[in-house]
């Protein structure tokens, strides 16, 4: 049985730098992290602090020479996964398994065609509320991280990364489809992400208002019509299944895409509404609430562009 002894992880933002601080307890120093020169000074500073605890892990620059890790974990947002990728080359070998723990339906093939490992596994986190503020990440649900393999039996990685996930006491899911699991989470993101990024609402106003729910939900459908045209066939049982790991999640806790909004960084709504938007096109279904959140949510980045240009 093949074991994973080392890790190489880029993205140490809100769910890297948690689920990072599980595996370099098991690991210590065989958890590298990639990261550029700016910010491991920012990192090795005052440390990473997760939940008031202080974590120093051992980092290294992009494209260091270095022996393959046994797993590859990539924890950034969509926007920046190319640059990711480009700069895990090195720790990527012949028998690396990798993991994309990024929301969306795109982050695997991304990986694949750069690539062209043959042991990506496909995987998200679910039920995770971490809020990150620059270094500082505090969360109250670890979740869980789902992941499998595509269309085939399960592999010896996958049982690896099981065993991994087992000693790191990182709860996980191994779903019969997991495609269909990520794109349950597609949706999620895709009304909850959207809808609190707009009203700048945590989850408790979800958990509290039900007209806030039911926006959020009326974007969730159109991802079930969608799915329903590429083969996916979720349905508005998926969305129902969604409702109680939403009112576990901290009321004050935030989507990533209301950080981003907070934080004044780019948001991945591209990856979001921009995808519903175009399959919507593609497939002839209708996606009225996603045009509407896509347009938005771009405005409001265009909004922060302008006023950080003219505050220069
Ligand atoms: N937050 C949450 O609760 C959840 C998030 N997700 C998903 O997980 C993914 C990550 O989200 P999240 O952790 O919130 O995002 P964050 O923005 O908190 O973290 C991303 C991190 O990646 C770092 N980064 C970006 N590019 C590089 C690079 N080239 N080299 C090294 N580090 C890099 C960023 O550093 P810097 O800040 O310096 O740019 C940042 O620390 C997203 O797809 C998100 O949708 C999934 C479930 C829950
Ligand atoms: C499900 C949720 C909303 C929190 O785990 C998430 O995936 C995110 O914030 O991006």
């Amino acid at each position: 049985m093949r074991k994973i002894n080392s890790v190489s992880l880029i993205g140490l933002g809100a769910i890297g730098a948690v689920y990072g601080s599980k595996l370099q307890n098991l690991l210590g120093d065989s958890l590298t992290v990639v990261a550029n020169k700016n910010r491991i000074q920012r990192y090795q500073s005052t440390g990473i602090i997760i939940n008031d605890e202080v974590f120093h892990f051992n980092y290294q620059l992009p494209n260091t020479t270095t022996a393959p890790a046994d797993l590859v974990i990539f924890a950034v947002k969509n926007a920046e996964l190319n640059q990711a990728i480009e700069e895990m080359k090195s720790h990527i070998g012949p028998n690396t398994i990798v993991l994309s723990l990024l929301n969306g339906i795109s982050s695997e093939e991304d990986i694949y065609e750069a690539t062209k490992s043959e042991h990506i596994l496909y995987s998200m986190c679910v039920g995770i509320d971490a809020v990150r503020n620059n270094i500082s990440i505090r969360y109250s649900s670890l979740g869980k991280i789902c992941y499998g393999v595509r269309n085939q039996d399960l592999s010896e990685d996958v049982f690896a990364v099981k065993n991994l996930f087992n000693d790191a006491g990182i709860s996980y899911e191994i779903p019969d489809n997991i495609w269909r699991t990520i794109w349950a989470k597609f949706m999620f993101n895709v009304g909850i992400n959207q809808t609190s990024a707009v009203l700048k609402a945590p989850y408790g106003i979800f958990q509290n208002i039900p007209s806030a729910n039911e926006w959020a939900e009326s974007a969730m459908n159109e991802v079930v019509a969608i799915s329903q045209k590429v083969g996916v066939h979720l349905t508005e049982e998926d969305i129902k299944q969604y409702r109680p790991i939403l009112h576990k999640l901290s009321p004050k806790g935030k989507t990533s895409m209301l950080q981003d909004i907070e934080a004044e960084r780019k948001t991945e709504v591209e990856y979001f509404a921009g995808k519903v938007c175009e399959l919507g096109r593609e497939f002839n279904v209708p996606t009225p609430v996603n045009d509407q959140l896509y347009k938005m949510i771009q405005i409001m980045e265009e909004i922060t562009e302008y006023r950080n240009k003219i505050s220069q």
